[in-house]
């Protein structure tokens, strides 16, 4: 039976419950519940705080798991990264008072010396500053770090910013490049291997659901004539569906097109005499 760990709460918790569920897996119940086990698909869920779960990939105890990138930085973890999963996006920035605004390259350097850094991640903050021989305290808290500066236990802090609706409401700026971006990823033990067997099809079906989400299905009639003209427009994965039609010099096409470009393309196809274009979502597949 493959065992897979899950974020039992926060920011990745829901959007990592729902894709599974997508790709066709039994989920909790219950926000509290440990562990779900999914008989039909030969899988069981373990509920584990995402700091923790490349602890237990890493160790062969879990075969797979779902965390976040920079967890995987600031534990200095060696697990395998099998899959970005399109969520929990998110960058990790230096921030600081308002007055610190614009600093950036050798003056960020420079100013970053010899400060207090408070942070919820030390690993990725240290690293960043082992590599560039800046020595500065890091002050380690668990959360809630925007609230440092203005409390005195810090001159700025490191941390993940979204929206950046929290630092403007702690009155602070983000200062220089991102430290890291990060995102949600499918991870397993790293073995030097391809992934194979019950692993496999589970990383194939998050695949499936990441192409379910960002393509759509495009159907529409068109002279054979402009039929080049419309196949430019909708080349598709690897090549389109043409289908004759009853009606004398008339085709029928299918392709997978863009979510985000859909409109765009109806417009041009239509500009072209494409009529009859129709979209549909696409539930599920196999690329
Ligand atoms: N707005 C966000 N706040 C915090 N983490 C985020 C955010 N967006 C994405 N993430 C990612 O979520 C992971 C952190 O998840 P974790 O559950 O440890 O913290 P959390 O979502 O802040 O929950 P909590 O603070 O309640 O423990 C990291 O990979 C981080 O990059
Ligand atoms: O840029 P934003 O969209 O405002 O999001 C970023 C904030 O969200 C997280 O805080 P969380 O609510 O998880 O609280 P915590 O600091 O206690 O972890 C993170 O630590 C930032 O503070
Ligand atoms: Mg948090």
């Amino acid at each position: 039976m493959l065992r897979v760990a899950i974020p039992n709460k926060g920011t990745l918790s829901g959007p990592a419950a729902q894709m599974l569920r997508e790709a066709g897996y039994r989920q909790r119940s219950a926000d509290k519940d440990l562990t779900c086990l999914d008989v039909a698909n030969d899988v069981e869920f373990f509920y584990l705080r995402p700091r923790d779960i490349a602890t237990y990939v890493g160790s062969g105890d879990l075969d797979l798991g779902v965390t976040g990138q920079d967890l995987l930085v600031d534990g200095g973890s060696t697990v395998e990264e099998l899959l970005e999963l399109g969520f929990g996006g998110a960058t990790f920035h230096f921030a600081g008072p308002v007055a610190m605004a614009g600093l950036a390259g050798a003056d960020l350097t420079a100013y970053l010396s010899g400060r207090r850094i408070a942070t919820a991640y030390p690993g990725v903050v240290e690293r960043h500053l082992a590599d560039r021989e800046i020595k500065a305290e890091i002050v380690k808290l668990d959360g809630a770090v925007e609230n440092a500066v203005r409390l005195g236990v810090a001159d700025l802090i490191a941390d993940v910013v979204e929206t950046g609706a929290t630092l403007r409401q702690a009155g602070l700026v983000t200062l220089g490049e991102p430290i890291m971006r990060s995102s949600a990823v499918l991870v397993s033990r790293d073995t030097g291997e391809a992934p194979s067997g019950a692993v496999a099809q589970l990383l194939r079906r998050l695949q499936g659901v990441l192409v379910a989400r960002r393509y759509v299905m495009l159907a529409y009639d068109c002279r054979a004539d402009r039929l080049d003209e419309a196949v430019s427009l909708t080349p598709g994965i690897e090549s389109p569906t043409v289908s004759p039609l009853h009606r004398e010099g008339w085709v029928a096409v299918q392709a997978m097109v863009l979510r985000t470009e859909i409109h765009r393309i109806m417009d041009e196809l239509y500009e072209i005499g494409a009529r009859a274009i129709l979209v549909t979502d696409i539930h599920a597949c196999r690329i």
